[in-house]
């Protein structure tokens, strides 16, 4: 089959664990800010930063900051709740993802759902958007909830690819893949802009690198563990080279059981 070059994918960086391990110490560094601006200056296309209701990484500050001296859009992620609302109207970043929380969660474990409060969060979606912010929800790739993005009113999708990255085998994956790929198709068929993120790596990013509907993905406690070893500037770059070669035939890497592993 002929296949074409997509265009190219934007990669947001999420800096939220950097904070994490600047809190441990209760100092001020490493800074998230600065680590931002080295991924703005190594090819990010934006960066990410959930303000957790609980702080446990990135705060209030450091969003401030973020907001003030980037030049890449900034991507807030955030529960849907009053507070967070009030927080993001005045600070007006770029664009807000809403999640769903869970204090006593160690990560974000499952998408927004969407279809249980659309009352609630079409009134907040709606205040975003009236100050200006393109708001994305954080959803399982599952056609209910894509449906009720699209009602409330959100600007785009980011499609959670925690499932598909923690699948255990092989045919866990290939499943988790194919579900992403019919959300993502019937996200973009309903007009929605299409993102995905959540635990993807140098080793799973290929195949959803490769889905034409997907615009962006977000990416970064593995980037971010990963600059441990190699730095921040050469592991974004080696990721968006991924990201990239991924596109060039998206046919054959979209195929996670093809033998090409997008090196
Ligand atoms: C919403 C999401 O998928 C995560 O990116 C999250 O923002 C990362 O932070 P946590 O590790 O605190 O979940
Ligand atoms: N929204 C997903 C994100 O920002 C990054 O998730 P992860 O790579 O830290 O799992």
């Amino acid at each position: 089959m002929t296949s074409f070059p997509l265009r190219p994918q934007r990669l947001g960086v999420n800096i939220d664990h950097v904070a994490t391990v600047r809190n441990a110490r209760g100092g001020s560094d490493p800074d998230p800010v600065r680590a931002a601006l080295l991924a703005q200056a190594a090819g990010a296309d934006g960066i990410t930063a959930h303000l957790r209701e609980d702080r446990r990484h990135i705060r209030d500050r450091d969003l401030s900051r973020l907001r003030a001296e980037l030049s890449i859009p900034l991507n807030m992620e955030m529960a849907a709740t009053e507070e967070m609302v009030a927080i993001a109207t005045s600070l007006r970043p770029h664009a807000c993802c809403l999640v769903p929380e869970r204090r006593e969660e160690v990560t974000t474990e499952g998408g927004l759902d969407v279809a249980a409060q659309e009352t609630v969060l079409s009134s907040r979606v709606a205040r975003l958007r009236d100050a200006g912010i393109r708001v994305s929800l954080f959803i399982d790739p599952d056609a209910e909830q894509i449906a009720a993005a699209t009602r409330i009113g959100a600007a785009v999708v980011e499609l959670h690819t925690g499932a598909y990255a923690e699948a255990g085998d092989e045919e866990g994956q290939f499943r988790e893949l194919a579900r992403l790929a019919r959300g993502a198709t019937l996200a973009a068929s309903m007009g929605l802009e299409v993102h995905a993120g959540h635990g993807l790596t140098y080793d799973n990013v290929t195949p959803v690198a490769a889905r034409p509907e997907i615009v962006e993905l977000n990416i970064g406690h593995f980037l971010i563990g990963q600059a441990i070893f190699d730095g921040l500037p050469a592991v974004i770059r080696h990721m968006k080279g991924l990201m990239a070669h991924a596109r060039v035939r998206p046919q054959e890497n979209a195929d996670p059981q093809s033998d090409d592993d997008g090196e």
